[in-house]
């Protein structure tokens, strides 16, 4: 499987084309709408997200509420783009709408955006042109991916949930029982997290840093359950699951880290504290009596459940302005901003689940055949009882 974005921040709309989804998974629109709305909400968000309401179109690979194994294109309107037609528009810039698109030329980089670099590297005087495609905007289309993904792991017996584990330094304790309750619980909370007193917390924290003009940013943890034993590889570095989900999670705007199960508490215990013992028995076959590692050995699933955290930095643009250089005058100035989330937390959690889900329907996809989703199950069901009875 394989899939591409397009699409900018302020223009008409966001595209994906999915290429390799097997033929007879059911799938509709409303799978995906359901996963679009829950990346639009969550504690922090700011008004941009009042005005959109991102609703999916397939407008290709599914017929009568079944894939058909062609490409599965999808794309979803931005509604603010009524707000910037003459600035956003693919034609030839006309002279009576000079003067309007002048307004909205980005001369001052916004520290910690892609804005400068994108400028010096594409030899754009106007950083909009990097603004637009380097925004977050573009996590819809990963999300919409990731519903699709999603949809085939749950064909499959295969859950994914996401929890938010931190915001600016407050810690979640909660624990719980099932993925089903994890998912339940981070649900209902206004900040993804399962502590409910910790969400009061973080809440709190997400407020006192929007009054301040400032940010603050969070780790995410996704569980996912059901994976069969022995998807990816150790043979060769580009196969290894552990690796290609850490790459993943890396490419959502404003990760700066990814963790694997314990993740960097490894660097701090002994060996005998990190890894799983296994142990064997006649009804659930080979186990490990902990998770320390999250899921993983060797690149490849132990069938354990799958426990990946990404760190997410605080959001860079902030009403309590950052120094910077105006690249036509060279002079310093202090960014200021129209709108802004000041923390994005629990939207990007649900990014983070959808990348993951895609990683790991793809490592199936490519371990057993996939043309029909009939053929996989039948693969993946005979090699788990293989795997029981070895
Ligand atoms: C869901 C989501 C929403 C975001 N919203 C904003 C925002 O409102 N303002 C902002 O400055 N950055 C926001 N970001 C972060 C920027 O997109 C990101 O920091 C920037 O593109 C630079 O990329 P980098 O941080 O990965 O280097 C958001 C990120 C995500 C995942
Ligand atoms: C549009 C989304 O997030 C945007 C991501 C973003 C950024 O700089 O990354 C900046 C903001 O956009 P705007 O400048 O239009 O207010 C966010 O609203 C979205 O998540 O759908």
């Amino acid at each position: 499987m394989r899939f591409l974005t397009a699409g900018e921040s302020h223009g008409p709309g966001l595209t994906t084309i999915i290429e390799g989804v097997p033929a007879h998974l059911p799938l509709t629109q409303e799978d995906i709408n359901v996963e679009l709305k829950r990346r639009q909400g969550g504690h922090g968000r700011g008004r941009r997200m009042k005005i959109e309401k991102d609703l999916v179109t397939i407008t290709s690979g599914v017929r009568h509420g079944m894939t058909t194994g062609a490409p599965i294109a999808l794309t979803v309107t931005n509604d603010d783009y009524v707000h910037w037609e003459q600035v956003m528009s693919a034609e030839p810039l006309k002279a009576e709408d000079e003067h309007r698109v002048q307004t909205k030329t980005i001369t001052r980089p916004r520290p910690g955006h892609a804005d400068l670099n994108g400028a010096i590297k594409y030899n754009h005087r106007d950083m909009r042109n990097i603004l637009e495609r380097s925004s977050a905007r573009e996590t819809t289309m990963r999300v919409a991916v990731g519903s699709v993904a999603k949809k085939l792991l749950k064909e499959l017996g295969i859950t994914v949930g996401v929890h938010v584990v931190n915001i600016g330094g407050v810690k979640a304790s909660g624990t719980y029982q099932s993925i089903d309750e994890l998912i339940e619980r981070a649900e209902a909370s206004a900040v993804r997290c399962i502590d409910e007193e910790a969400s009061e917390q973080m809440k709190t924290a997400i407020d006192e840093a929007k009054k301040n003009g400032d940010s603050i940013g969070g780790v995410v943890q996704v569980v996912a359950t059901g994976m069969p034993q022995g998807v990816g590889s150790h043979v060769h570095y580009d196969r290894k699951l552990d690796g290609k989900i850490a790459g993943a999670v890396m490419s959502i705007n404003a990760f700066k880290g990814v963790e694997v199960g314990i993740g960097f508490e490894a660097a701090n215990l002994p060996g005998s504290q990190v890894h799983d013992e296994i142990y064997w028995n006649e009804d659930e076959g080979y186990k490990r009596s902990t998770n320390r590692l999250g899921g993983f050995e060797g690149g490849m699933t132990t069938g354990m459940p799958i426990v990946i955290n990404g760190v997410m930095k605080p959001i860079p643009t902030l009403y309590k302005p950052l120094k910077s250089v105006d690249i036509d005058s060279k002079e310093t100035f202090e960014a200021s901003i129209e709108r802004s989330d000041s923390c994005a937390v629990p939207a990007a959690a649900v990014v983070c689940e959808n990348v993951v889900a895609f990683e790991l329907a793809n490592s199936l996809l490519e371990m057993f055949s996939a043309d029909r989703f009939d053929r996989l199950k039948e693969q993946i069901d005979a090699h788990i009882e293989e795997a029981s009875r070895f």
